[in-house]
């Protein structure tokens, strides 16, 4: 784990941020503040329980009017613990609430126990069958269902209850109870958001999908990542009062505008040169769009750098942005010399042709900020082990997940496979992986982009919840995403800081166009976003 003051200090220079905890990390945050003396884990279960009654009220605020019906499914391990508060803390309000319990109540945990007692003293608890759910599954007037059954302790999947699922999916469909998830929607592995059990891709046809999830002191990656959105439905997080916890894994969040403000220096080589290198005539369209990107993000001069014949092209397009004509590598290195060039990007529409390894190879060596995208990626499919020789610490990748695969298979195939223990590998850990074994940043780009360093630090830059976007589907717009680190980069901006920010940028400016967004209008929305930002 990463607890390095140093290392904050870096993070909370580039952006803001939050982090992340997985189970482990959560647990042990639990049990230092339990060693602390001052707090017990009744304690915070009761806070847990609490604040899971109050998000669900403040979320649907005619939950509030006259007595209501509930139904709180319990599950074998402190999870269930937390749903034994929350009915007794509903029934206090006036609620009928029905309990329902996973396993065997002889073998919950202390605490849970405990809680599982006080409600007996109140009202009955029944086993969790499926004759009890079918008594439900058509009930009228259960306005909220509690799932309580599986938390951060998710360690295989629940292939058994495949009944509960499909009686919840039905019960949604007609009754429509609003469903509220304890700490993750139940089968959901906090770390990696993936269902355990399942194929990712249909996973959510079938499994437990909340309207409102409510976590503990931290999101948890698996909040952000793969299929939590869509099983979280909405994400409240409650403070039950433990200390900010250091985590090596991160959401990225708002960059700080002084960051990005171009105060200071008015020359406009004090903000950098961008070069992005583009491919043969006719096929420089994403070229120019990663240029526009670099100097909309603010790179004081953008070049696009072509083969001597598509010249003409590029100058027909182009007006702020510069064209420089190279003779191939040579060309190319020559260029290099000088240092005002200070960031590269290399890959869109560069082309598949040995030439663009020789490209590759010849802007590494010049060691500048630089961003390899798609055909500087797949270009060393057949050895990826060359390119990783080649890059240094300023670099940063940016592939997609097929580009990813060809560069690192092993990691793509074990997050390909089925998730059957939990935690389940994640995307976290692909990218994180990926970026030690090639020592330098790498963006694994999607709805939930995973930007890790090769330290082990990683952000989650997830469009989802209040940030989705899903407009930025849209051909190009990588391109420009890779054109906007560049710039960054150009500007001087470290490589981590650099794709976080990107992300963020890049997803706000599409948010900030809204529906119809075509890859041209990304870097037109910039400067929006940045008035937003009060630069
Ligand atoms: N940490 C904190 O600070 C706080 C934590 N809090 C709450 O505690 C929750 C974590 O509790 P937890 O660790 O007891 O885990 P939980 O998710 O209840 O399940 C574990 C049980 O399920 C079982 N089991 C697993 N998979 C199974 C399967 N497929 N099918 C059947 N059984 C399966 C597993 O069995 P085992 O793997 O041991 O054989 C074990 O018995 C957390 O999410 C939050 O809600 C709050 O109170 C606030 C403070
Ligand atoms: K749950």
């Amino acid at each position: 784990m990463i607890t390095s003051h140093t290392k904050e200090a870096k993070l909370n220079r580039s952006f803001s941020h939050a982090p992340l905890l997985t189970a482990t990390e959560m647990r042990a945050a639990e049990q230092a503040a339990m060693a602390g003396g001052g707090v017990t884990g009744l304690d915070l279960m009761e806070r847990a329980g609490a604040g899971v009654v109050a998000a669900a009220l403040a979320e649907w605020p005619d939950l509030e009017e006259g007595a209501q019906r509930a139904v709180v499914l319990c599950g074998p391990g402190n999870n269930g613990g937390d749903g034994f508060v929350i009915a007794r803390l509903l029934h206090a309000r006036g609620w009928r609430v029905d309990v329902f319990l996973l396993g065997d109540a002889e073998r919950l945990p202390p605490d849970a126990r405990h809680n599982f007692l006080r409600w007996q003293e109140i009202g009955q608890v029944d086993p969790l069958t499926d004759d009890a759910l079918d008594r439900f599954a058509g009930a009228e007037g259960v306005a909220l269902v509690v799932d309580a059954l599986f938390g951060t302790g998710l360690t295989r999947p629940f292939l058994d209850l495949g009944a509960v699922r499909g009686r919840l999916a039905a019960w949604q469909a007609a009754a429509q109870p609003r469903i509220v998830a304890v700490d993750v929607p139940s089968g959901l592995c906090s770390d990696s958001g993936r269902y355990l059990g399942h194929d990712d891709s249909a996973a959510l046809d079938t499994a437990i999908k909340a309207d409102l999830t409510v976590s503990f002191h931290s999101a948890k990656p698996g909040h952000y990542l793969a299929q939590g959105p869509e099983g979280c439905g909405k994400l409240v997080v409650c403070d039950i009062g433990l200390d900010r916890a250091e985590a090596p894994t991160w959401l990225a969040q708002a960059p700080l505008a002084g960051r990005l403000s171009k105060a200071g220096p008015s020359h406009k080589y004090a903000h950098g040169h961008a070069v992005v290198l583009s491919g043969p005539p006719g096929k420089g369209g994403a070229a120019r769009l990663a240029a526009r990107g670099a100097l909309r993000v603010g790179a004081g001069l953008v070049t696009v750098g072509c083969p001597l014949r598509a010249v003409a092209e590029h100058a027909g397009r182009l007006d702020a942005i510069m064209v420089h004509g190279l003779d191939g590598t040579a060309g190319l290195a020559e260029m290099l010399e000088d240092m005002r060039y200070t960031g590269l990007c290399l890959g869109p529409g560069l082309g598949l042709g040995p030439a663009t390894g020789e490209l590759v190879r010849t802007a590494l060596a010049a060691r500048r900020g630089t961003v390899l995208d798609a055909d500087a990626l797949s270009r060393f499919q057949r050895d990826p082990a060359v390119l990783f020789g080649m890059l240094h610490e300023a670099c940063v990748l940016t592939p997609h997940m097929g580009e990813f695969a060809r560069l690192f298979p092993d990691l793509a195939e074990q997050l390909r496979a089925e998730a059957t223990r939990g935690p389940a590998f994640s995307k976290v850990d692909a990218c994180r992986a990926a970026a030690a074994r090639a020592g330098c940043v790498v963006l694994l780009k999607g709805r939930d982009t995973v930007i890790a360093a090769p330290d082990g630090q990683v952000a989650i830059h997830a469009a989802a919840y209040e940030r989705a976007a899903p407009w930025l589907a849209t051909a190009g717009a990588g391109d420009v995403l890779a054109g906007m680190i560049c710039g960054l980069l150009a500007r001087g901006v470290d490589p981590l800081g650099a794709a976080v920010t990107a992300a963020w940028l890049h997803v706000e400016a599409a948010r900030s166009y809204g529906p119809g967004l075509i890859a041209e209008d990304l870097p037109e929305a910039l400067p929006r976003v940045f008035r937003g930002m009060g630069l």
